[in-house]
């Protein structure tokens, strides 16, 4: 067994770790932050957790404490895990930071889009992007790792196999993508509210939000090249779920676009390519570390349009933490997220 902590446990990622990590046989949870509720079982704010974890309560983050962990998860708004990642790596103690700390190869950038100065520019050169789907190996071997935004995990797997064959023209993608109210976070916020939320949908940031140099960066390794991509998130009314729809204009004749998802993926645990014609549903991951995806041609025109779905607690934030946590521990790719989703 190893040892983890959390920091920022009263969060939804958090918690959902924590869910997570209930089921994972070879992960003890020694820590696990918050400096609100420090002194509360995780049980008495969770009840979902009663009878996994009754003794575990929330303390303050305390830098001796997690240095002890074998691995700690950031589960923290950005900024956050700058500060305290050093310190962690110097004790020995391997870091999962589920925020955008690290994502961003160039500080300067990461400045420009999240409006503070980068906390620790000298970690970006170790710090690998944690999707399995394209760094697998250099996660085997990482002390330092930057979980992938929910919307760059949906938009990057679907575009993957067509960027990666060279088949749609890189400087014209268009990322058209739903999230659910949870990915906005637990803290309460006016448009997150029920009467705000629901029987109601609408766009946001499609001027520019903070995924777009994430997903760029990421579609880019991918093309060898960099790409030309609009991104329009919006929030509609579920509570968990993104649901991305991917267009890209080909180059040419494309061949067989169903073999060409099916083989990139084949040996992929957790992307799934639907029999051709389907219509993937957010409900169909909910709560598991799973992207579905479809492809399609309309007509068999120029357009091709991927379809695409994850959970965000799960595939686009905890879940693709713990796959990354199996892959540096040497733990099977699938502990502690074997489940498959709820439906209905
Ligand atoms: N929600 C989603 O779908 C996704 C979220 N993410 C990212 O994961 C991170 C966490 O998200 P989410 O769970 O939604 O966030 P929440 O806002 O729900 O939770 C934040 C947590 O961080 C703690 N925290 C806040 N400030 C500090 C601080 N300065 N030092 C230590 N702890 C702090 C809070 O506890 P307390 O204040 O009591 O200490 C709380 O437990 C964010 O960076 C988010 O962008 C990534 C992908 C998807
Ligand atoms: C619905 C909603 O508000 N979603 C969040 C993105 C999710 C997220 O937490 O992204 P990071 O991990 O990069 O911070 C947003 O658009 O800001």
């Amino acid at each position: 067994m190893i040892k983890v902590g959390i920091v920022g446990g009263t969060g939804y990622t958090g918690v959902e770790l924590l869910r997570l990590l209930a089921q994972h046989p070879e992960v003890e949870v020694e820590a696990i932050t918050s400096r609100s509720e420090a002194g509360v079982r995780v049980c008495d704010m969770y009840p979902n957790l009663r009878g996994h974890y009754d003794t575990l309560a929330f303390s303050e983050p305390d830098p001796r404490r997690l240095g002890a962990c074998d691995a700690v998860f950031f589960a923290t708004p950005h900024g956050v895990a700058h500060a305290l990642a050093g310190e962690l790596l110097a004790q020995g103690t391997r870091v999962i930071d589920l925020s955008a700390d690290f994502r961003l190869r160039d500080a300067e950038e990461w400045a420009r889009w999240y409006g503070q100065p980068h906390g620790a520019p000298e970690l970006l050169e170790e710090a690998v992007y944690g999707l399995p789907e394209m760094h697998r190996e250099r996660i085997r071997q990482a002390r330092l790792i930057a979980v992938p935004g929910c919307y760059p995990t949906a938009v990057q797997l679907g575009l993957l196999p067509l960027l990666e064959a060279g088949l749609i023209d890189a400087e014209h993608i268009i990322a058209d993508c739903k999230s659910g109210v949870t990915g906005a976070g637990r803290g309460a916020k006016v448009p997150s509210l029920l009467a705000e939320a629901s029987e109601s949908m609408k766009a946001y940031g499609a001027a520019g939000h903070r995924h777009l140099p994430e997903i760029r960066q990421g579609l880019g390794d991918a093309a060898g090249g960099a790409v030309g991509l609009t991104f329009v998130p919006h929030l509609t009314p579920m509570i968990r779920g993104i649901h991305a729809t991917l267009y890209g204009r080909l180059k040419g004749e494309p061949g067989d676009l169903q073999a060409l998802f099916e083989q990139r993926f084949a040996e992929e645990p957790f992307v799934d390519v639907m029999p051709a014609g389907s219509h993937p549903e957010t409900r169909s991951v909910k709560g598991a570390n799973v992207c579905r995806l479809a492809v399609h041609r309309p007509g068999d025109g120029d357009t091709v349009v991927v379809l695409s779905v994850i959970d965000n607690l799960v595939k686009g934030a905890s879940g693709q933490a713990v796959q990354n946590l199996n892959l540096m521990f040497g733990f099977a790719e699938n502990a502690g997220l074997a489940v498959p989703a709820l439906m209905p």
